[in-house]
């Protein structure tokens, strides 16, 4: 473990500060079956340099919070921050990175091209695109492949570069839904191995959408679990885990028995536990 970097110091000094803050937000849909209500009276703290899981069957609510993060979505109740500001607030102040579940890379634009998209859009010079396109790609392991095309890439390199556009501008805050969920099994070890290496070197708070129990406990700092109808949070889980985590750390005691606290916690959210 890098106990010099700073946010690791503080993480277990327990000196870091909150980044996001939900004070038991709601969120209703009005739709033409009646409401939907997709949030529920949801608290929670994420604080600077955590990794946080948002876990839970579907409908339970879990991209619908995370899209109100990013101010996708509005919240109808309730009060939620984003770096002390209102999500509206931090989406202009560029505070965080979307992933989306699949890459949605221009098939017309190399890697290069596809990368460098919203930087155009937010008007940082060509030198500088260049600099902070060649960093990404070091970031997510694509050296050499800015010059190629999406179809010319595996899923996996191209969710990937999906992560290192995310990454470009360099935001805090990295908003990750289910961006593994359509991979097989190996090519998602070996991403999450690269996320949770990117989250050490780069210090940034980063929520993440899952299905899957092994990839919240493998990643998470904090796991939420969430239950449906209405969605709400259940429980959330500090995880007693190391930072450094190879993959083998899946057979240990501690890993084994936290994917069982995860798996109570669903059971007992879905009703039947
Ligand atoms: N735009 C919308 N209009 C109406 N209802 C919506 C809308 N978006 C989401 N919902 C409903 O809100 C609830 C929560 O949806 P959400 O997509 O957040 O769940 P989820 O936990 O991410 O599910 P999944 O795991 O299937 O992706 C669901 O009942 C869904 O049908």
């Amino acid at each position: 473990m890098n106990l010099d970097r700073p946010e690791t110091r503080k993480r277990l000094a327990g000196e870091t500060r909150p980044v996001i803050e939900a004070q038991s937000v709601s969120l209703t849909f009005q739709t033409a079956d009646g409401p939907v209500h997709a949030l529920k009276d949801v608290n929670l703290t994420i604080n600077e340099g955590d990794f946080v899981s948002f876990i839970g069957p579907s409908g339970c609510g879990k991209t619908t919070f995370l899209r109100s993060i990013a101010a996708l979505e509005t919240a109808t109740g309730g009060q939620l921050s984003v770096n002390g500001m209102s999500p509206d607030q931090a989406r202009l102040s560029r505070a965080y990175g979307y992933v989306f579940q699949a890459p949605g890379l221009y098939p017309w634009r190399t890697i290069s091209g596809n990368i460098s998209l919203p930087l155009e859009i937010m008007g940082f010079d060509k030198a500088d695109r260049r600099a902070r396109i060649e960093r990404v790609l070091e970031l997510v392991d694509l050296d050499g492949f800015g010059g190629k095309y999406p179809w010319q890439l595996s899923g996996g390199m191209q969710q990937r570069a999906s992560i290192a556009r995310a990454l470009a501008f360099d935001a805090d805050i990295l908003l990750m839904d289910e961006p593994f969920g359509a991979l097989d099994e190996i090519v998602r070890d070996k991403l999450n191995e690269a996320l949770l290496d990117l989250w050490r070197k780069t210090g940034k708070t980063i929520g993440f959408v899952t299905h899957s129990i092994p990839e919240a406990v493998y990643l998470s700092t904090k796991i939420v679990v969430m239950s449906p109808r209405p969605g709400r949070i259940t429980n959330i889980i500090e995880s007693p885990l190391p930072p450094e985590r190879p993959l083998e750390i899946r057979d240990t005691p501690e890993f084994i028995a936290l994917a069982h606290e995860v798996r109570e916690g669903l059971r007992e959210g879905h009703g039947d536990g």
